[in-house]
C-alpha cells in the first residue's frame, strides 16, 4: 500500500495532499499544468521536505513528521526517470545501464542486467552512445538504469511528454511490461490523459495542490463532477474488456465486459487478452429503445444514473451499463425531449472508439477515431 498525506508550503502554493493506492502497479497523478504533481514525487523521493506528515511505502516508512522519521534521499532507494533522458552522453549505453547496477552492493542485487536489457530491448543498443539515440530509446535506457539501481519505488515524472505520437506508442508497450512483470511500484505523473488511461491502475486526480479524487481510472473519469478537472474536451470514461473473438471476413474483433460486448475494428490481441478503451462522452448517444435501421452497431442497454450540465446547451449523461460507467453528451433539448430522468432505463449507441496511444491496440500512427 502507497499511503501519503502531506502538507507543503511552496512560496505562495499550498500542498495538501492524502491518498492511499495499492502498491501493485502504477499510480498515476494526473492535473493540470502547476497543480502539485511534482512537488509531490519530489516529496516521495525526498527531494523536498513536507511541514507535516507521513509517506509509507509497504512497511517502509520513509518520512513521518510526528515521529521525527526522514529517511535520507539516497537511503530510501527510489528510482526517479525525468521528463529527458539525462543519461550520461560519454558513456555508452552499457555502461550508463552499469552506473545504476554499481550503486548497489552486490548481495542486494536481485533485478539482473539480462532481464533489463531483454525488457526493455535494449540489446541492440549496448554499445551505442545516447547521442545517436531517438527520444524513445533513450527513455527505455532510463528506465533501465533506474531499475538496475534495484529501487524500492520507481517515480516518472512527464516521462512521455518529450516524445512525440509515434515515439509515445512506441514506448507505452515497455512501460506496460514494466509495469505487468517487475514487481515494483510506479507513480508516475502526467497531464496526458490517454496516458494515464492507457497505464493507470490507480488515477489521483490533483487540482490547485488537493486531491480532487482517487480509484481505479474507469470509476474516477466516470465522475461528472470533475470534468472541470480532467478537461472538458476529454469528458468520457474507460471501459476494462476482454477480447472474445475475431470476425477476420469483416475486420473486427469482439470484445465483451460486464456490460456486454462492443465490436470494434481488429485488435491485434489473442481472444482472453485484456483491452482498455476510452470512450468520449461525445461518441455516445441515447435512444429510449434498440433502434434499428441505424448503422451503428454497438448498442448497450443502460440505465440513467446522473444527468449534469456540461455547457451552455449541452448535457452529460451518466449511464450505468453492467457494472460499468459511460458517459453520453447531449443537447439538453434532447435530455427534455426523451424524458431521461435518474433510473430511467436506456440504449447506448456508441458510435465511435478512440484507438490511440490511450487505447489498446493502438495503429502506429497515433490517435485516430474508428466509427462502430
Ligand atoms: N520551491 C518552490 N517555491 C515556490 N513555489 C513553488 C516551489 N515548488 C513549487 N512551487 C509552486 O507550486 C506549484 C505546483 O508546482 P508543481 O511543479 O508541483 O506542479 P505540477 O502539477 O507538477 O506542474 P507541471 O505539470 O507544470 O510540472 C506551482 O505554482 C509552483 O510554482
Amino acid at each position: 500500500m502507497l499511503d501519503l498525506a502531506i502538507r507543503q508550503t511552496l512560496g505562495a502554493f499550498t500542498l495538501d495532499i492524502a491518498f492511499t493506492a495499492e502498491e501493485r502497479g502504477v499510480t498515476a497523478l494526473f492535473g493540470r499544468s502547476g497543480s502539485g504533481k511534482t512537488s509531490v514525487i519530489n516529496a516521495i523521493a525526498g527531494l523536498t521536505r513536507p511541514d507535516a506528515g507521513h509517506i509509507r511505502i509497504g512497511d517502509t516508512l520513509f518520512f513521518d513528521s510526528a515521529r521525527r522519521i526522514d529517511i535520507p534521499v539516497e537511503k530510501r532507494r527510489i528510482g526517479y526517470v525525468f521528463q529527458d533522458a539525462r543519461l550520461f552522453p560519454h558513456m555508452t549505453v552499457r555502461s550508463n545501464l552499469e552506473f545504476g547496477l554499481r550503486r548497489v552492493p552486490a548481495v542486494e542485487r536481485h533485478i539482473a542486467f539480462g532481464p533489463v536489457v531483454e525488457l526493455l530491448g535494449l540489446g541492440h543498443l549496448l554499445d551505442r552512445r545516447p547521442r545517436g539515440l531517438s527520444g524513445g530509446e533513450k527513455q527505455r535506457v532510463a528506465f533501465g538504469r533506474a531499475l538496475l539501481a534495484q529501487p524500492r519505488l520507481l517515480l516518472m515524472d512527464e516521462p512521455m511528454a518529450s516524445l512525440d505520437t509515434a515515439r509515445k506508442a512506441e514506448i507505452m508497450p515497455y512501460i506496460e511490461r514494466l509495469r505487468d512483470e517487475m514487481n515494483i511500484p510506479i507513480v508516475m505523473v502526467s497531464h496526458a490523459l490517454d496516458e494515464v488511461v492507457r497505464l493507470a491502475t490507480t488515477m489521483v486526480l490533483i487540482g490547485e495542490g488537493r486531491v480532487r479524487a482517487v480509484g481505479p481510472v474507469g470509476a474516477v473519469m466516470g465522475r461528472l463532477d470533475l470534468s472541470a478537472v480532467t478537461g472538458a474536451q476529454d469528458a468520457g470514461t474507460v471501459l476494462d474488456l476482454t477480447v472474445e473473438r475475431h470476425v477476420p471476413d469483416d475486420g473486427l474483433t469482439v470484445l465483451a465486459f460486464d456490460g456486454g460486448h462492443l465490436t470494434v475494428p481488429r485488435v491485434e490481441r489473442a481472444p482472453g487478452a485484456s483491452v482498455r478503451l476510452h470512450i468520449h462522452a461525445r461518441d455516445v448517444i441515447v435512444a429510449l429503445q434498440q433502434p434499428v435501421g441505424v448503422s451503428v452497431r454497438n448498442a448497450l442497454a443502460a440505465t440513467v444514473v446522473e444527468i449534469a450540465e456540461s455547457g451552455p446547451s449541452s448535457a452529460d449523461v451518466r449511464l450505468a451499463v453492467g457494472g460499468s460507467f459511460l458517459i453520453a453528451r447531449i443537447t439538453r433539448a434532447a435530455v427534455r425531449e426523451l424524458g431521461l430522468t435518474p433510473g430511467r432505463p436506456v440504449v447506448a449507441l456508441v458510435k465511435g472508439i478512440a484507438f490511440g496511444p490511450g487505447s489498446i491496440g493502438a495503429p502506429a500512427e497515433g490517435r485516430r477515431i474508428v466509427d462502430v
